[in-house]
This record gives structure tokens, C-alpha cells and sequence, in this order.
């Protein structure tokens, strides 16, 4: 017996100092709460994250650990540790730790998803430079017109507008399910082991968004090659959609990395998942700040009447003229930054964040929301207050860390020029057109509801008054 307590007494010795040895000289890891054995601190996460994930920063301070099942999470919460990750280190944090959900769409090989690497270069490359230039967006501006004039119209005229507003509601439905099943916590993600069965069956209601958004996006490339057979292909023809665009690009194409059909529809699908949801509910939270501060839609509605005219519709040309605008879009997205904890990134290799190590494959929030709200940064941070932002130095560019709404790095959203031009154009478009109301006896509720994509809590209900001289600006025919 006395022998088994001296090889044990031996063995706990070696362990000690095996694992002494082995943390010498290595950061600490960040500071978390206590979780449960197994399951970490999953049981704990609640539903609205951005929120719950700021309070842990302001317990714990700016770089936090959990234990998410098998993986590590790290929350960051501050502009100078956000720099750590998305600029000062940011080769090695441009990688994405992929949701099983991701995976069914394209497998994780479009643009979000990717690992950084030639492939994710070349798609951002024809995305960023090619899709949305500042040439192409000009080229496709009649797109957006038809549709901004038709929505005028609608608005104007509802019994008009009914067969437009439910196919466009059935399209915005098939969005929000795939955008609400990736911001979901998937206990797959946290026990990869576990993955084969899909518990919470996230992967088996994700396919049948996405087989839907296949098949429109496919019929539309079917269309679309129907039409270049039968005009005889290579033709210089106008510019008249992005998939017309991305087949001639396709076959110019001549590179390592060439483009494919399959990346040509991971493309597509980045655009309407990637650019949907974010900008339409960008416009929603915009249009419920400004109906909620009536000297804010005063103000800016006296801008639209200087630039544009009372006897004109906006254009998207007025858009840099102006600066009010501007700055309610920026103080929107300061208030309701619509990707509250970005896309996750991942760490290729170990690292160090504020002085402590950070593993390799952890998942890393960054908090925009909490800092957009710090109080330490912002004045008063919780009003609605675009002046803030007129004469400022604050842009999209991601170069400051304590206003990044798209961003920052080379993970910076792909899709900036064509937010911009959306989100600007229509709340514009609606501001100058109609005068805003919530209806009698109801309350403005800007409450917000957490996933990968922010929405507001209750979908915003307002009453539109015509306000332009001519009642034909409302009827016109694209
Ligand atoms: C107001 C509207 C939008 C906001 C606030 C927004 C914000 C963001 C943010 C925060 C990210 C993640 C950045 C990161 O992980 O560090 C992102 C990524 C991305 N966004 Fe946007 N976005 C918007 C609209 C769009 C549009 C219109 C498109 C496409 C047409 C688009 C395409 C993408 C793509 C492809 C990525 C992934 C980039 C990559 O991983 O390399 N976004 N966006």
C-alpha cells in the first residue's frame, strides 16, 4: 500500500510540474464566469446576446472567456481591443468558425463563410470590385429606381400594390428563416461530435429555405442563359442584371482561381442573404427612430425639400447632397448596428488580446453594439441624435474602433456601396414623399430582437401622409 501512495505522491509531483511547465511564459486565458462541468456556460446564454454578452464585458472587463460546450467563446468589447483583433492581428483573426447551418448554404464556400484564402480572395475580388464598383451600381441604378418608384406607388395606392407586397412578403420571409437559423446557438456547433444527429434539427429547417433560394436563383441563371443562347452569346449587350453580369465575367475570366457556376450562385445567394435583411431592417429601424423624433423627420424632410423640390421623387444623384441624411443613416446604425456582434471570427493559430491567449479555433464576438452604446465614447448614448455625426470624423471605413457598423479589415462587409445607396435612396424616397404617423392610440416600440441580424421586436406600423405638390409623381410608370 505504502508504495501505491508514493507512486501516486510521484506521478502528482510530475503532473504539477508538467503543467506548471507548461503554462510558463504562456498569457493567461481571459477572465469569464464559472460555468458547469460539460456544458460550460451554454445552459446561461440568453436569447438576446448582444445585450447579455455586454453585461458580462462590464463584470468582467473587455476580453471575456466561456466555455460553450467543447468550444471556447470570446467575447471583445472595446474599441482598443477590437483593434487587436480586426486590425492589428488581422491575417490571423480572418478566418470564420463555420455554423453547421452555414454549411448547407454553398458548403460554406461563398464569400461569409469561406476560409480566408485564394478562393475567398478571388470571390470578394470580383464582388467588392466587379459586382459593386461604382460603375456597375450606376449601371443597375434603374433596377432600384423600378422598384423604389413602385413602392412609392404601392404606398400611394395600396389596392394597387397588394400582388407586388405578398410575393415580396414571401421572399422576405424565406430571408429572415435563413438569417434567424444562422444566429441561432446551435448545440452542434458547441459538440461537434454531436452534429450527425441535429438535435434542434437547425440543419434539416435551414434546407428548406435554402432549397427554395436555389431554385429562384437557379430559374433566374436558366432564364438568363435561355436569353444569351437565343440573342447568341458574347453579344455586347446593356447591362441589365448582376447574373448577366457575373455569366459575361465568367467567361472573361482567365486566373488560378477561376469562376465558376457554382461560385456565381454562392455570389447570388451572398447578395440576397447578406444584403436583404441587413438593409431592409436597417430602413426599418431608421424610419422608426425618425417617426419617434418629429423635429428629426422635420429636419431632414426640410433638406430632401431644398435639394430635390416638392414637385420632384428623389434620385439616387441627390443622395451626397445630403449630410442630414447621412448622419441619421450613421446614428441608426450607431443605436442599431444590424450585425450586433459582426460575423464571428476565428483565430488561425494561438494569439494574445489584451494581454491574455487567446486559443486557436475559439469563436470570437465582437461587440459593435455595446460599444456603440459606451458611455465612456459616446454622449448621452442612448438618444437618437444624428447631429452627432454631422462635420464627424466617423464612417463606414471601419478605421475607428469605436464606430464600425460593416466592420473592419479585410472581413469589412463586402456590400458597404450597395447598403449605402439602399439605405439612403429609399429612406430618402420615403421621407420626401410621405409624412409619417404611427396610428392613433398605438405606441412606437423600439425594442430590438437579437440574431446574426437585428430586427426590431414588433415590425414597425406607420401611417403614410402624401406630401408632394404633384399627385401624378405618385402614379408614374417605369
Ligand atoms: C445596412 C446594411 C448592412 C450592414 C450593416 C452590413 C454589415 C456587415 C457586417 C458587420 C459584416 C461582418 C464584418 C465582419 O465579420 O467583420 C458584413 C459582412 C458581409 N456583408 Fe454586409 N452589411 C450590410 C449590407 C450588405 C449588402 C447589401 C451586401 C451585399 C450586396 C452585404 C454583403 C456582405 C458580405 C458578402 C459579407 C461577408 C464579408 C466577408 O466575410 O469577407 N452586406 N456585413
Amino acid at each position: 500500500m505504502a508504495l501505491f501512495y508514493i507512486l501516486v505522491g510521484v506521478f502528482a509531483i510530475f503532473w504539477f510540474r508538467w503543467t506548471y511547465l507548461k503554462s510558463k511564459g504562456k498569457p493567461p486565458p481571459p477572465p469569464g464566469p464559472r460555468g458547469l462541468p460539460l456544458v460550460g456556460n451554454l445552459p446561461f446564454l440568453r436569447h438576446d446576446l448582444h445585450s447579455y454578452f455586454a453585461e458580462l464585458a462590464s463584470t468582467y472587463g473587455p476580453v471575456v472567456k466561456l466555455q460553450l460546450g467543447s468550444k471556447i467563446g470570446i467575447l471583445v468589447t472595446s474599441p482598443s481591443a477590437a483593434r487587436e483583433v480586426l486590425r492589428d492581428q488581422d491575417i490571423v483573426f480572418a478566418n470564420r468558425d463555420v455554423p453547421n447551418t452555414a454549411k448547407v448554404i454553398t458548403g460554406g464556400r461563398d464569400i461569409v463563410w469561406n476560409p480566408y484564402g485564394p478562393e475567398w480572395r478571388m470571390l470578394r475580388k470580383v464582388c467588392v470590385i466587379k459586382m459593386l464598383s461604382s460603375a456597375t451600381l450606376d449601371k443597375a441604378y434603374e433596377l432600384r429606381r423600378r422598384e423604389v418608384v413602385q413602392t412609392v406607388g404601392y404606398l400611394y395606392s395600396s389596392v394597387e400594390g397588394e400582388a407586388r407586397a405578398s410575393l415580396g412578403a414571401e421572399f422576405r420571409q424565406v430571408i429572415s428563416e435563413t438569417t434567424e437559423l444562422l444566429g441561432m446557438p446551435d448545440i452542434s456547433d458547441f459538440f461537434p461530435v454531436l452534429a450527425p444527429l441535429d438535435l434542434q434539427g437547425a440543419v434539416k429547417r435551414m434546407k428548406e429555405p435554402m432549397d427554395k433560394l436555389n431554385a429562384i436563383i437557379e430559374n433566374i441563371i436558366d432564364q438568363r442563359l435561355k436569353k444569351e443562347r437565343e440573342n447568341g452569346s458574347g453579344s455586347a449587350v446593356e447591362f441589365e442584371d448582376f447574373v448577366q453580369f457575373l455569366l459575361q465575367l465568367k467567361d472573361e475570366e482567365d486566373s488560378k482561381t477561376p469562376l465558376t457556376m457554382n461560385h456565381i450562385k454562392a455570389l447570388l445567394l451572398d447578395m440576397v442573404v447578406g444584403g436583404t435583411d441587413t438593409s431592409s431592417n436597417s430602413i426599418e429601424f431608421t424610419m422608426a427612430e425618425i417617426i419617434n423624433k418629429p423635429e428629426v423627420m422635420r429636419k431632414a424632410q426640410q433638406e430632401l425639400v431644398e435639394v430635390v423640390g416638392k414637385d420632384n421623387l428623389v434620385e439616387e444623384s441627390h443622395i451626397q447632397k445630403l449630410p442630414y441624411l447621412l448622419a441619421i443613416m450613421k446614428e441608426s446604425l450607431r443605436l442599431h448596428p444590424i450585425l450586433p456582434l459582426l460575423v464571428p471570427h476565428c483565430p488561425s493559430e494561438p494569439c494574445t488580446v489584451g494581454s491574455y491567449g487567446i486559443p486557436k479555433g475559439s469563436r470570437v464576438f465582437v461587440n459593435a453594439w455595446a460599444i456603440h452604446r459606451d458611455p465612456s465614447i459616446w454622449e448621452n448614448p442612448l438618444e437618437f441624435n444624428p447631429s452627432r455625426f454631422l462635420n464627424s470624423q466617423w464612417d463606414f471605413s471601419g478605421s475607428d474602433f469605436s464606430y464600425f457598423p460593416f466592420g473592419s479589415g479585410r472581413r469589412i462587409c463586402a456590400g458597404i456601396a450597395m447598403a449605402e445607396r439602399m439605405v439612403l435612396y429609399s429612406v430618402a424616397t420615403l421621407l420626401h414623399s410621405f409624412d409619417w404617423k404611427v396610428p392613433e392610440g398605438k405606441k412606437l416600440d423600439l425594442s430590438e430582437k437579437f440574431g446574426i441580424v437585428l430586427k426590431l421586436e414588433n415590425p414597425l406600423v406607420a401611417i403614410p401622409t402624401p406630401r408632394l405638390s404633384d399627385p401624378s409623381l405618385y402614379e408614374q410608370q417605369i
